[in-house]
């Protein structure tokens, strides 16, 4: 098990200490979980479906409780003393408001927040910029694409200049060309405004290549069994994929991975 260098200072951003989950239907979807997150890494949570990574990232949002244990953002339990400012969410689905306009789909978080549509409106189209969406602020979501619609989503949960970006399964459901630009587009708004990134993904090959770390979970009960540092510089270059340092990466997490699979631990 290796640990991945952090990019900077001292105290973690996230602290999870011992965290365990149990659902009420009596399942165990997280089990003694440890893991500290420094400010500014970049880190994918990696594996089977069933094995605790959307809790895990909703825990840390706040979002569900922990059952035992503790952990901290910023050295405060999520959802409580963090504020709501510090922590972005995107999901799997971009969940946009079908009879609002993209502004005010990404307005939303700071109208929530008390802020007049005029005072919102440099950061929005700042945040719309950002992500490539500048000519579509009059558009409704019926009118773009799912890869837009997923921009939308993204430029929502940064709008509020979060210290802290989660992102659960954010392009499993879209093609692969779609998906590549959006993994770009992902890595230059960490890089640009100086995130902390938990990504959640089924993917080896997009897990590597966002992260600076890779932290491969197993199910039954829902496990951290490695956490592996991946190198390689950013922004990644165009022939990243077709590196022999990428492959070495993706060979030693696939080999992590294949490794909490056994026969009969398949449910998808
Ligand atoms: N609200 C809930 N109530 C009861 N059980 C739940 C609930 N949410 C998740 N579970 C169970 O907890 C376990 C972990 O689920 P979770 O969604 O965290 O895993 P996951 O790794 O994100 O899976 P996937 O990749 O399929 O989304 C699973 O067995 C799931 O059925």
């Amino acid at each position: 098990m290796t640990q991945a260098n952090a990019t900077a200072t001292s105290r973690p951003l996230i602290e999870i200490q011992n965290v365990y989950k149990q659902y009420n239907t009596g399942v165990i979807a997280v089990s003694d979980m440890s893991l500290d997150i420094k400010d500014g890494q970049f880190v994918s949570f990696l594996g089977p479906s069933g094995c605790g990574k959307s809790t895990a990232l909703r825990m840390i949002a706040g979002l569900a409780e922990v059952s035992a244990g503790k952990i901290l953002v910023n050295g405060h339990e999520p959802g409580n003393a963090a504020g709501p400012q510090d922590i972005g969410f995107v999901f799997q689905e971009p969940t946009l408001m079908p009879w609002a306009t993209v502004f005010d789909n990404v307005y939303l978080p700071l109208r929530l927040g008390g802020i007049s549509r005029k005072d919102a409106a440099p950061r929005v189209e700042e945040v719309l910029s950002q992500v490539g969406l500048s000519k579509f602020a009059d558009a409704y979501p019926r009118e773009l694409s799912g890869g837009m619609k997923m921009r939308v989503s993204i430029a929502r949960a940064v709008v509020t200049k979060p210290r802290l970006l989660l992102m659960d399964e954010p392009f499993a459901a879209l093609d692969e060309m779609t998906r590549f630009k959006l993994n770009n587009d992902v890595l230059r708004l960490w890089q640009e405004n100086g995130l902390t990134v938990i990504f959640v993904t089924h993917s080896v090959y997009e897990s590597v290549y966002l992260s600076n770390r890779v932290v491969v979970m197993a199910a039954r009960p829902g496990r951290v069994v490695a956490d592996i540092a991946i190198p390689g510089t950013y922004p990644r270059a165009e022939n990243f994929r077709t590196t022999p340092e990428y492959n070495d990466s993706c060979k030693m997490v696939a080999d992590a991975l294949n490794a909490t699979l056994g026969s009969d631990d398949i449910d998808h």
